[in-house]
């Protein structure tokens, strides 16, 4: 019999509710997520599925409840933590949120700059995950000459550069065509099977295919409607 007694819950949260103004964007969420699964987080838009990416990321701070990642409570996180805490996480944002006035590779190489990695490391992870993402030939240009479809290549390539152990993706497909759109969710589901937590946000179901210890956690007006293994 399997069993995930003396399992960690890399990330916890308890009655999670973010408020912004007098809008309700999560609503007493509580939800254990496990090291290494592969989460998918559906519902229509306005559902709350940014703000729940978000607040994990700290991006947004809660209005009521905890979250624990880690066994660290992110309330209680110090400024000078927060960064070292972010490197376990690479996030795509809907919006993406790349420098407009560095290039692909810059854009990309500044997460491992950061982490201390040395030049010529740096210059092969960058070209590796920007060839993986088809981006290798647009790695000297600008975010603003890239269409959306580019824009949002470059920020997957630019989560995952630094192989972080959870990987948060706001509709990471939302600007691709297909064949595009089945290299970032392979690429993703790569760094699931080293044992990353993945967790998608979208609005599309259907796309996912076949995953592993999958769940879907399905948000209807910031709350938590339904949770369901995702079945191959
Ligand atoms: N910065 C903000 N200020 C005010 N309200 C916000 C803000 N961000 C989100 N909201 C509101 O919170 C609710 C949840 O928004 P959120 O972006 O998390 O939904 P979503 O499920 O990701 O939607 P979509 O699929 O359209 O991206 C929405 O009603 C939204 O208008």
């Amino acid at each position: 019999m399997s069993t995930n007694r003396g399992k960690a819950n890399i990330i916890r949260l308890f009655n999670v509710t973010k408020r912004y103004g007098g809008k309700l964007a999560l609503n007493n969420i509580t939800l254990d997520i496990e090291p290494g699964e592969f989460i998918f987080i559906s519902g229509p838009s306005g559902a709350g599925k940014s703000t729940l990416l978000k607040i994990l990321y700290l991006a947004e701070r809660v209005s009521e409840g905890q979250i624990v990642i880690d066994g660290i409570n992110l309330a209680r996180i110090s400024s000078q933590r927060l960064p070292f805490l972010r490197r376990r996480f690479g996030m795509v944002f809907q919006d993406f949120k790349l420098i407009p006035n560095r290039t692909v590779f810059e854009n990309v190489a500044l997460v491992l700059k950061v982490a201390g990695k040395n030049p010529s490391y740096i210059k092969k992870k960058v070209m590796h995950v920007l060839r993986v993402t088809g981006m290798e030939k647009k790695a000297n240009h600008l975010p603003p000459t890239l269409s959306g479809g580019e824009q949002q290549r470059v920020a997957v390539a630019r989560a995952v550069v630094g192989e972080p152990s959870i990987i948060l993706a706001d509709e990471p497909t939302g600007s691709l065509d297909s064949e595009s759109a089945r290299r970032v969710l392979n690429l993703l589901l790569g760094y699931h099977q080293n044992g990353a937590t993945i967790l998608i946000a979208s609005h599309n179901i259907a796309q996912m295919d076949c995953f592993s210890r999958g769940r879907n956690i399905s948000l209807e007006d910031g709350k938590l409607k339904r949770i369901s293994t995702i079945l191959c």
